[in-house]
């Protein structure tokens, strides 16, 4: 047997509060293969950001576990990227900086760390702004300059947050059609928590949709649609109509049983 990318087993998740216990995960099983763009939908409060901070190693989960190469997750490390809704740049670092801090906090020269930063900045479109600071960018510019940062980290799991939650449509579709040009380029694995029903259909390889809290998996559908898809087609409709039908109980879209579609 093949072993999984990523495979998240039995994993659960609670929070002890002073006066309660707080249940952020039912017991989730999920395997994610390489180079898939996986998209993860689901109501507010459901552990959507709970699982993303679990398999970046933020958290450990309080049961089950969470395996990435063959290796159980113990810690955050730099082939497991978090891009955040916010950006999370260092406004006191360039542009340039932000990208090459990672490689330069692990020993890499600053000249080859300068260099690796320019070719994921040109990757993205920002090798005009290198020496820029981060407050004179726009979101849209921000969140390529999170991305690069991840890229020259040499991450191998992308986990996003809502990562284009904050921006306006236009720059929001440009960014979309760019992480799919990027994933195509480096065959980056990304998973990818969103609210929009349309952007996990326009995005996804696979889309799974978790319950209202505690989460669990209600479904999970492998999208085939090519790219680029349009979301004024009708099997782009049956899917989004399959998805919503999911997302409120409906379960239309093919539910799971342990990350394995169900017969
Ligand atoms: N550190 C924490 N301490 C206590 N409770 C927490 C903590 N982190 C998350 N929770 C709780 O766990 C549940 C899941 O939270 P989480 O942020 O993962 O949901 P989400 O699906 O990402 O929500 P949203 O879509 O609103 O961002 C919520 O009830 C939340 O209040």
């Amino acid at each position: 047997m093949t072993e999984a990318f990523l495979e998240l087993r039995d994993v659960t998740k609670s929070f002890t509060l002073p006066a309660r216990e707080v249940v952020a995960l039912s017991t989730t099983s999920l395997q994610i293969e390489q180079g898939a763009l996986v998209c993860l939908l689901g109501p507010s409060g459901c552990g959507k950001s709970t699982l993303l901070r679990l398999v970046a190693g933020f958290e450990q989960p309080s049961g089950g576990n969470i395996i990435f190469h063959g290796k159980p997750i113990s810690s955050p490390g730099p082939e497991r990227g978090m891009i955040f809704q916010d950006y999370a740049l260092f406004p006191w670092l360039t542009v340039r900086q932000n990208v090459a801090f990672g490689p330069r906090a692990r020993g890499m020269g600053r000249r080859s760390a300068g260099d690796l930063a320019d070719r994921y900045l040109d990757m993205v479109g920002l090798n005009e702004f290198a020496e820029v600071w981060p407050h004179q960018l726009s979101g849209g510019m921000r969140q390529r300059v999170a991305i690069a940062r991840v890229l020259a980290n040499d991450a191998k799991l992308v986990l996003m947050d809502e990562p284009f939650g904050a921006l306006d449509a236009m720059t929001r579709e440009r960014l979309q059609q760019e992480l799919l040009t990027i994933c195509a380029q480096t065959g980056l694995t990304v998973l990818f928590v969103t609210h929009s029903i349309e952007e996990a259909v326009l995005l996804g390889d696979r889309v799974i949709v978790m319950s209202a809290g505690p989460g669990r998996v209600v479904s999970d559908l492998a999208v085939s649609l090519p790219h680029p898809r349009d979301p004024t087609d009708a099997s782009f409709n049956d899917i989004r109509r399959g998805l919503s039908e999911a997302l409120h109980g409906g379960h239309s879209a093919a539910p799971v049983a342990n990350g394995e579609p169900q017969q």
